[in-house]
């Protein structure tokens, strides 16, 4: 039997992950800035989210939300102090994607409006709806006719938002981009798309499957800027790597809602809300999003000071711990030279190597990292690292 990824090999057999850290079958140490494409955000097997799955995992593993269980009770209680401003409602589901899904039908049905307007380089995932916002015609073309009416519209330029009508159900951005290139969004860009879509009755949602839950040095990427946006998409670390996902809405727009308009068999299942719930608690009693703020800037100062000498170094960017090193070279020999060296990093966008750390990561870590990244670069400069 052969498994189908999609995804090419890095070529390396994982047998354990703790923390920042995960060992191949050799007993090698990685630091994980890959961390399952952002996933691990809280750490590897994080201690609180092993014991809330594994008490889980002896009460009852699966009820659909037609019935009530106390962990999905305790989940609501621990999330609320996290939850977007306003938004007092939250829908649970398994993936980026599916919750990317659903924030469009919610559009679609509480405005009556048909069009969505994503931004270039912009990434929603991977099933029809999600794929139709995602930028990328790579990913996109061989899979049309997708939905429409959709139109891409340029990022962080003020002049696109005039393109904005009144036909939009929804504006869905990402406040970084992040399968794009970790692009982070320009505050007058994001404070004058808020102006434009309120103005015209449109919709703003703010997805956050990857920046969301704390990685960009706020609990919700949003609220560098100062808006509100109306919809809130979160994945990837509010499981602490438990699959789960979920859709935030404020009363007005969840009240328009009702019974059949959606569902899923798994969504909101006691093993997963026993995943947000723990992913809540640390996030809140580590302070993880200080931590991630204060790290970020820290990791990002020593890449740029760093790497300021290499001419293939276009820039170091990103808010937090989301952070991209933007090359005017293919970064995927670099990523590679990264993995020997003993660091697991990602590509983003054509042109950028990108770090997902988890947030327990450490100044020894970051040097690690930093003289990977020099190697790496240097040697895909074709010259030797000095
Ligand atoms: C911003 C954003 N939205 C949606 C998704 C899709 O999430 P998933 O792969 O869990 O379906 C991703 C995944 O990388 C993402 O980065």
């Amino acid at each position: 039997m052969k498994l189908i990824t999609f995804y090419g090999s890095r070529g390396l057999k994982v047998v354990k992950g703790e923390n920042q850290y995960v060992w191949d079958y050799q007993g090698k140490r990685y630091l994980d800035l890959h961390a399952g494409h952002g996933v691990a955000f809280l750490g590897h097997r994080n201690p609180k989210v092993v014991d809330y799955l594994k008490r889980q995992l002896d009460t009852i593993i699966t009820l659909t939300t037609a019935f009530d269980v106390e962990i999905r009770e305790e989940m609501l209680k621990e999330i609320d102090d996290l939850k977007p401003e306003g938004m007092d409602n939250i829908f649970l589901l398994n993936s980026g994607t599916e919750a990317v899904e659903l924030s469009m039908k919610v559009a679609r049905k509480v405005t009556g409006r048909k069009k969505f307007v994503a931004f270039r380089n912009s990434f929603h995932g991977r099933t029809m709806g999600s794929l139709s916002i995602t930028w990328n015609k790579k990913y996109r073309e061989p899979f049309e006719p997708l939905i429409s009416p959709i139109e891409f519209i340029e990022f962080n330029q003020l002049d696109e938002l005039k393109k904005l009508d009144k036909e939009t159900a929804a504006v869905i951005f990402e406040p970084v981009q992040g399968e794009g290139g970790v692009i982070p969004a320009k505050p007058e860009f994001v404070k004058a798309l808020r102006e434009e879509t309120e103005n015209k009755g449109i919709l703003l949602i703010s997805d956050e499957v990857q920046a969301g839950f704390g990685r960009t040095g706020k609990v919700w990427a949003y609220q560098h800027y100062g808006i509100k946006p109306d919809i809130l998409t979160a994945g990837k670390a509010i499981g602490g790597g438990f699959p789960v996902s979920a859709v935030f809405l404020p009363d007005h727009i969840a009240n328009t809602l009702g019974e059949g308009d959606h569902g899923t068999t798994y969504g909101g299942n006691p093993m997963a809300a026993a995943a947000v719930t723990a992913s809540s608690k640390v996030l809140k009693e580590d302070r993880v999003p200080e931590q991630a703020r204060v790290k970020g800037e820290t990791f990002m100062k020593m890449l740029r000071d760093a790497l300021e000498d290499f001419r293939s170094v276009r820039e170091v960017r990103g808010l937090g711990l989301m952070i991209g090193i933007d090359l005017r070279l293919n970064p995927g020999p670099a990523i590679k030279v990264l993995q020997d060296s003993g660091v697991l990093s990602l590509k983003a966008g054509l042109s950028a190597i990108r770090f997902l750390s988890p947030y327990m990561i450490t100044n020894q870590d970051m040097e690690l990292a930093v003289d990977a990244t020099r190697k790496g670069v240097a040697e895909t400069e074709g010259k030797r690292s000095t």
